[in-house]
């Protein structure tokens, strides 16, 4: 019995042999190209019509090189950093589409020493279909991913941030200096002074402007789904959460940006895990217990006043100090002034392109535009000039054409004989006021106050025209 299995084991292992041997031998004589690298990636053996696929006439001057140099979309290296074969891949070479077996190469003792590539078939007719649908899938990805790129690049530079006075040419030096670093950025300033524009031309001018820049604002998103919008949740980790889980603005901005507008608003336990990213540059995904790191750059903005939220137990003054190394303060528009006529013009442009005609101010409509105290600033500049273009044919806007959307109130008749949908603005122009009022100019409280979401608000007090809110 004893000398049975060894003869069985030997022979088996002869036939293993013969049919390794033949099943190469069969690959390579189906083979459209063959290619065999060694441990370095180095091409060995490469036969001559696959070569000259590749431009190289001659086998010979392929050898040697590294595999990319001859064979640009080659996987070998994974198979040699793997160990495992790539059985069945579709590869794209400069005139059509390879299927491919890519197999590692190992010695007797099961040492990895290279790996062959075998392009099988390159009239792939009886593919087509497949191919088709990948060509078509590979494409559609593209195209996906081309416009996520573009939704997350930087849309302003600092040309888009216009002003010339004093204080805005220093806040522009501030910025520049600051885009160079990479410690965290905390813009400071009232709604619609151009803290957003601000944070695009800071990632556009920094060493992370070719890495995506992600926006998050805190004020925008119910306080429940924040953490998985911020950190990304794992499957299942919440009711409602996607089967495969969700990535989040840390991950998406790894390597670039992350502007997180009125920071003011975020929830408590939320500003914990924020300062510990900071700390340590790690978080946990909703759900999760696989510490991820983030190599991520923060932009801060917030119009609220931190320091009472501070002083109100409401912002964790660790944080602030995290987030207070570059503090950026954007004057509002009344201190500012000497910008207005330039700010005017370019908002002007931008509409004429748009359609709306080119029309200029007049001194008196300059004069009027400076008395006024602009509580919503350059983003109510642009809504009060879009409407006095919209009603105005004549190309020179005067005072007149502007003071009735500046004090509509104060406009003869005005509180006579109103409609009923007049009287209805009217009531929660003044409601909307008073809630301003009462929250000292914050929005987002006075949202909350209101029971509006920011956005609305917004909307509403540029469709109002508030008075001063002060
Ligand atoms: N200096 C500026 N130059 C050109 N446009 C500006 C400037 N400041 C603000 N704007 C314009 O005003 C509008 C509001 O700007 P932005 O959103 O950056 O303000 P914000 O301070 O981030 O406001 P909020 O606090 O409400 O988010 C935008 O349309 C922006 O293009």
């Amino acid at each position: 019995m004893s000398d049975v299995f060894p003869n069985q084991l030997t022979d088996g292992h002869n036939e293993r042999q013969l049919a390794l041997q033949s099943l190469f031998r069969t690959l390579e004589d189906n083979s459209e190209g063959t290619v065999i690298v060694d441990e370095q990636c180095k091409i060995v053996w490469i036969n001559a019509r696959h070569a000259d696929r590749f431009g190289f006439k001659d086998p010979a001057s392929a050898i040697g090189k590294v595999v990319e140099e001859v064979i640009p979309n080659s996987q070998l290296r994974d198979v040699l950093k793997t160990g495992q074969p790539i059985l069945l891949d579709l590869m794209e070479t400069p005139d059509r589409t390879l299927v491919v077996t890519r197999l590692p190469l190992k010695d007797p003792q099961g040492k990895l020493i290279g790996a062959i590539g075998f392009a099988l078939f390159d009239e792939i007719q009886s593919l087509a279909p497949l191919v088709a649908k990948f060509s078509s899938l590979q494409k559609e990805l593209a195209v996906a991913h081309e416009s996520l790129a573009q939704a997350r690049r930087a849309k302003y530079s600092f040309g888009h941030f216009i002003g010339e006075c004093d204080a805005v040419l220093e806040l522009k030096r501030q910025a520049h200096r600051a885009a160079q670093r990479d410690a965290p950025i905390l813009l400071l300033g009232e709604t619609g002074t151009g803290k957003e524009v601000l944070a695009h031309a800071i990632h556009a001018a920094s060493p992370r402007a070719h890495k995506p820049l992600v926006i998050l604002n805190m004020a925008a998103i119910p306080e429940t789904l924040l953490e998985a919008e911020l950190f990304g949740a794992s499957a299942g980790a919440y009711t409602g959460a996607d089967k495969k889980g969700r990535i989040g603005k840390f991950q998406l901005a790894h390597g670039g940006t992350l502007f997180l507008d009125e920071i003011g608003d975020m929830p408590p336990a939320l500003q914990v895990k924020l300062l510990r990213v900071l700390q340590d540059k790690e978080f946990e995904a909703l759900g999760s217990n696989q510490v991820q790191r983030s190599d991520v750059r923060i932009i801060a903005a917030t119009s609220a006043p931190l320091a009472k939220l501070i002083a109100e137990g409401q912002f964790r003054a660790d944080l602030f100090y995290r987030l207070n190394v570059l503090t950026i303060e954007l004057p509002p528009l009344r201190a500012r002034l000497a910008d207005l006529g330039l700010l005017a013009t370019s908002i002007m442009n931008k509409l004429a392109a748009s359609g709306l005609g080119q029309h200029r101010l007049s001194p008196s409509a300059i004069a009027l535009l400076s008395q006024y105290p602009w509580p919503g600033n350059v983003r109510e500049l642009h809504n009060i000039l879009e409407r006095a273009l919209m009603l105005s044919d004549r190309a020179l806007l005067e005072a007149n054409d502007l003071a009735p959307l500046l004090y509509p109130s104060a406009q003869p008749g005005h509180s006579t004989a109103k409609s009923h949908a007049e009287s209805m603005q009217a009531f929660e122009q003044q409601l909307i006021n008073e809630a301003i009022k009462n929250c000292k100019g914050h929005i987002p409280t006075a949202a909350k106050q209101l029971g509006l979401s920011r956005a609305t608000l917004y909307k509403k007090i540029a469709g109002f025209k508030m008075e001063d809110t002060g």
